[in-house]
Parts: structure tokens; sequence; C-alpha cells
């Protein structure tokens, strides 16, 4: 275990955004996506297997509100169960995302029988889960701080997906539109908890790896997808 000293709360934050530079906006399949190389069998498979990601999402969050004591935290932590599942008068992203796979040509049906998602997706996806019902829920909260780097992935592709991929319905991009605000809005949440628990410079490394763990899982999507769709 390293005796260094602790990060300052801005160093420490520094440090997590550094990060980035292996979020799966540089992932080549990714690169290709938001340059308008991918045919149409491609975009619908790599809609078909997130969908995987999309509806295991509120589970996580359930198992980290599972797994915290305190009611402040998950009085804020639910927000983003109903911001996928909906409630009243909003019908939340798992929907919007059934509207992406209409606009790209896939129905329903065939994106909750999750036939086209493959096993590296499946395993990666599971693994983000599974850390979320396992770990100290600071841990988890820690993990979902991917979203850090998410607006600007969503702002590229609605920036030149009309443009590059005019197959697609417009109407369909929705989901991306929504997530801006609500991934800021995570974020600062979740970087309050992971500044505030991980204090020491032992923690502050743990945490820095359980951020790259999360890019790794993400990574490892677009790998086991751009395999199933060469
Ligand atoms: O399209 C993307 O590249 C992307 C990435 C991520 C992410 O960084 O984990 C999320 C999302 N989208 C997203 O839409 C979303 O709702 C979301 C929730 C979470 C999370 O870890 O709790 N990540 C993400």
């Amino acid at each position: 275990m390293t005796s260094a000293p602790a990060w300052s709360r801005t160093e420490f934050e520094a440090q997590l955004r550094a990060r980035g530079a292996g979020y799966h906006i540089n992932h080549p399949f990714n690169v290709r996506m938001n340059s308008g190389l991918l045919r149409e069998d491609q975009i619908r498979g790599w809609v078909a297997n997130r969908f995987y990601y999309q509806v295991n999402i509120p589970q996580k969050d359930g198992a980290i509100i599972a797994n915290c004591p305190d009611r402040e935290t998950r009085r804020k932590w639910v927000r983003r169960i109903l911001d996928h599942d909906g409630c009243d008068g909003n019908d939340g992203g798992i929907e919007a995302w059934l509207r992406l796979g209409a606009a790209v040509g896939i129905e329903d049906g065939v994106l909750w029988s999750q036939r086209h998602v493959v096993p590296g997706v499946r395993f990666a996806v599971d693994a983000y889960v599974n850390f979320a019902r396992q770990a100290p829920w600071q841990e988890a909260v820690c993990s979902s701080l991917t979203e850090m780097f998410a607006p600007q992935i969503h702002k590229d592709r609605l920036a030149n997906w009309p443009a590059q991929y005019g197959w697609i319905d417009q109407a369909g991009l929705q989901y991306f539109r929504s997530r801006i605000s609500l991934a800021e809005r995570d974020v600062e949440h979740g970087l309050q908890v992971t500044l505030d628990h991980f204090t020491t410079r032992a923690q502050q490394e743990r945490a820095l790896e359980i951020l790259q763990f999360k890019l790794d899982i993400l990574w490892a999507m677009l790998d086991a997808i751009e395999k199933a769709y060469p």
C-alpha cells in the first residue's frame, strides 16, 4: 500500500478525469461510427447490443440503493432508475432506446428478445451489475463515473449522425439528447460521493482502479460488437 500523501480534491478529480483517455469514445468502432463509416447492419448490431446495457442499468442502480444505508443518497439515486424505466409523464430511457431501434429498423420485440446480444457484451454488462451488487455502495457509485465522459459522445452523435446516416430517422436520436443534462446531474452527485469517500491516497488509487474497471467494461463491449459485425 502506498504511503504517498493524499491528493487534494481538485487533484483527485483531475486524476479521475484524466482517465477519459481510455473512454470508449476512442475505441476504433466508435471512431468509425462517429465518422459515418459504419454499414446499416453494424449500426443495428450496436443498437441491439447496447440495449442489453440500457435494460441492466436500472438493476445496477437498484443494487446500489439496496446496499446503501444513507437516505439522502438513496433519494437522489432513485431518480436514475426512473430516468431509465420512466414514471408518470416521462417515458424513460429504455423507451427512448426502443425508438432509436425503430429509427434504425429494429422492431421492439427483436430488441426485447436480446437474440442479437453477443456473449462478450453479456459478460461485460453482467460484470458491471455484479460489481454493484457485491461492492461497497461508494465503490459502485465510483464505477458510474464514466458518465463524466458521456455527454461528449452523445453530442458527437447528435452533431454527426444526421448528415452521415441519412437513412436513420432523426426522431430516434432523442435518447442522446436527453442524456446530456441527466449525465451532468448524475456526475455532480457521483463525484461528490467519490471525493468524500476516497480520501487517503491508497483509497484514491483504488477509485482510479474502479474507474478503469468500468472503462474496460465499455471498451470490451465494443470489442465484442466490432468482432460480431466485421
Ligand atoms: O452512450 C454511451 O456511450 C454511454 C456511456 C455511459 C457510460 O459512460 O457508462 C452511459 C450511457 N451512455 C448512458 O446512456 C447511460 O444512461 C448511462 C448510465 C451509466 C451508469 O454507469 O450508471 N452509464 C451510462
